[in-house]
Parts: C-alpha cells; structure tokens; sequence
C-alpha cells in the first residue's frame, strides 16, 4: 500500500504521522512545496521508529509528484489555515488555486487513486478535487465530519461526564462555524438517548460548542488546530486501506440524497476500500432537513465563487 500525504504542515505531518504508527501503508511520501520543508519532516519521523515500532517507510519531497506515482490514497492537507476571527471560507482565494493544482499533479501519476481532502474550505475544496479531478464521486472525499463527531463526543462527556468511547454522536451539513449540523436527537450513551439525560439548555450549549470547535482552537493557538484534524484523516485512510467499512461522515458529492444535488457535504457514508462505497440517506427531522437545506445553500454560494474564479 502506498499513501501520500501532500502538506507537510501541522495537519498533514500529524496526519502521516498517525499513518505511520498504524502500519497503514509500507510506503508514504509527504510533498511539500518548501524546500526540504517534507524531506526534515519525514526523516525526524522515521527517527521515530525504532522507538515506536513501525516498518512504514516515510520519504519527504519537494514538490516530485512523480515520487508519487501509484498512490492508492492521496490526503489533500496543502493551503493555508486560518487566523483567529477568520472564517474558513475566507480562505478560498489563496487554498482554491493550491488544491487545484495539487489535485491536477496528483491525477498525473496516480489516475485510480481515491483523494482525502482536508484543506479549508474543505466543502468547497472537495466539490474543487472532483471536477477537477474527473475520478468517479466514490473516489473524492472530504475530511470534516470525522473531526466535528469527535469534538461533538468530546463536548457531550464534558456535559454527561462520562468516557467519550461511550458516546455515539454524528455531525452533517457543512465544515463551516455555522452550517454544521450536530444530531443531538440522534447521539446515544451506550445506546441511551442522549436528550434524557442533559437539559434543552445542556444540549444547545453542546451543540453550539461544537459548531464552533475549530475556531475556539484557533482562537486559542493562533492557527488551525491539528491533533484531532490528522487523527480524524487518519481513521478514514484506516477505513479504506482496511477495508473496514466504518460509518464516518464524510464530504461526498450528492446526487439527488437529503434533497441536494452538484454539492459536496458532509453526511453518514461507509468508507471502505472502494472509498465512500455508500451514502446512508437517513431520516431527519422537519427541523433538521430545514437547518440541512440552509447548510447546503451556504455551501453552493461558495462554490459560485469557484465559478466566478474560472477554477471549475
Ligand atoms: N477539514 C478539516 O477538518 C481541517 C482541519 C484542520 C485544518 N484544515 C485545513 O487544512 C489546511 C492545512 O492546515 P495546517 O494547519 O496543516 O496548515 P500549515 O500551514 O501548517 O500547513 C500547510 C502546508 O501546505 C504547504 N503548501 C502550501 N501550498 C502547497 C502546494 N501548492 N503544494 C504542496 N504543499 C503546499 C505549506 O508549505 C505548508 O507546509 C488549511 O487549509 C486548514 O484550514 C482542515
Ligand atoms: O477550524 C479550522 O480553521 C481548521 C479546521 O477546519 C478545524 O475544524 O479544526
């Protein structure tokens, strides 16, 4: 298996990183575009491994897409994060080129490989790798709901004090401070509704914790998070190298599911080693179809812009 991460900064390092430990590629080559940026990134990891334990061999370039080449797992994690007060989408003038770019060099060398995309305005960064890259819809997915689950689980043991192991809980819509959408009426403990055992107060205070997750971090550490990021990618690499059939919510181009079509968003999908090998089209309620709608029309504004930058 080989996987290769393009964006060698705090995400995508963290991301190969988390590959690397996991065994879930022999091969794996983080390119980046500074000179040398990948190259002391990759060896201070391979430094790693006789303390760590793993056989995964990790090779940094600059930039030598064709080092790529028969990739079966690509990470998109190139472009720039955003600075506390900054919305995601206020990144799209300068990542939209970038993830471009990288999606056209990538499908150069490897024309079957399934694309992870992380970059923000990772909606909108998807819908961008997919038309660019022409690869069939199963095959482009973006990172964001894995992350937001996660942060959601980890605000809910907060509130019920309990293990996040224990929780259930999923995260649609958008990758975006407002078009998130946690399903609190859907988030179990143990197989227990979450509802019964937190306040309407509890759950709005969890929920809006969550939406706002990455731009708390980053208020906090001066740029985009990247722990949970690198990890969350790293869950769905392991679903599809492994086969493993996970349900994560993911990023996927929807055709005609939850009532939206030429989008990517985020929803319940199983990731196994054809990529997002289906789309659960779940029920939701009035209210969280109406909130979906709102999400969806907030994210094809953005992708205008794509239009109007000729980009697509
Ligand atoms: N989808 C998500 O949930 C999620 C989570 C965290 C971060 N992000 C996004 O991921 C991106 C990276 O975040 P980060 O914190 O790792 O930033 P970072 O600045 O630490 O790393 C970005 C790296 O990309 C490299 N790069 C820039 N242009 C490139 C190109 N054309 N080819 C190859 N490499 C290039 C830079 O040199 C840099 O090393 C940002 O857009 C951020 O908003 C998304
Ligand atoms: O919030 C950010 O800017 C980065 C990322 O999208 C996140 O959710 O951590």
């Amino acid at each position: 298996m080989k996987i290769t991460v393009v964006g060698a900064g705090a995400v995508g390092a963290t991301c190969a990183d988390n590959i690397a430990r996991k065994e879930l590629a022999e091969e794996l080559i983080l390119l980046d575009i500074k000179e040398g940026f990948a190259e002391g990134k990759a060896i201070d990891m391979m430094q790693t491994a006789a303390l760590l334990g793993f056989d995964t061999k990790i090779t940094g370039v600059t930039n030598d897409y064709a080092s790529t080449a028969g990739s079966e797992v690509v990470v998109i994690t190139s472009g720039l994060p955003r600075k506390p007060g900054m919305t995601r989408e206020e990144l799209i003038g300068i990542n939209a080129g970038i993830v471009k770019g990288v999606a056209e060099n990538i499908l150069k060398h490897s024309p079957d490989t399934i694309i992870i995309v992380v970059s923000n305005p990772m909606d909108t960064m998807n819908y961008l790798a997919l038309k660019t890259s022409g690869l069939p819809k199963n095959r482009v997915i973006g990172m964001g709901g894995a992350l937001d689950s996660s942060r959601f689980k980890y605000y809910l043991s907060q509130e019920l004090g309990c293990s996040p192991a224990d929780l259930n809980a999923m995260v649609i819509g958008g990758h975006g401070d407002t078009t998130m959408i946690p399903l609190i009426n859907h988030a179990t403990w143990n197989s227990i509704p979450v509802t019964q055992f937190l306040s309407k107060e509890q759950q709005e205070k969890v929920v809006a914790s969550t939406m706002v997750g990455g731009a708390t971090l980053t208020k906090l550490i001066g740029t985009s998070a990247w722990y949970a990021p690198g990890a969350g990618t790293a869950a769905m690499v392991e679903s599809i190298v492994r086969d493993q059939k996970k349900l994560i919510s993911s990023g996927v181009f929807l055709e005609g599911e939850y009532g939206q079509k030429d989008i990517s968003l985020v929803v319940p999908v199983i990731l196994g080693k054809n990529g997002a090998e289906k789309i659960l089209d779940i029920k939701l309620s009035d209210t969280e179809q109406a909130t979906f709608n709102k999400s969806a029309d907030a994210v094809r504004n953005m992708n205008d812009v794509l239009y109007e930058m000729k980009l697509v």
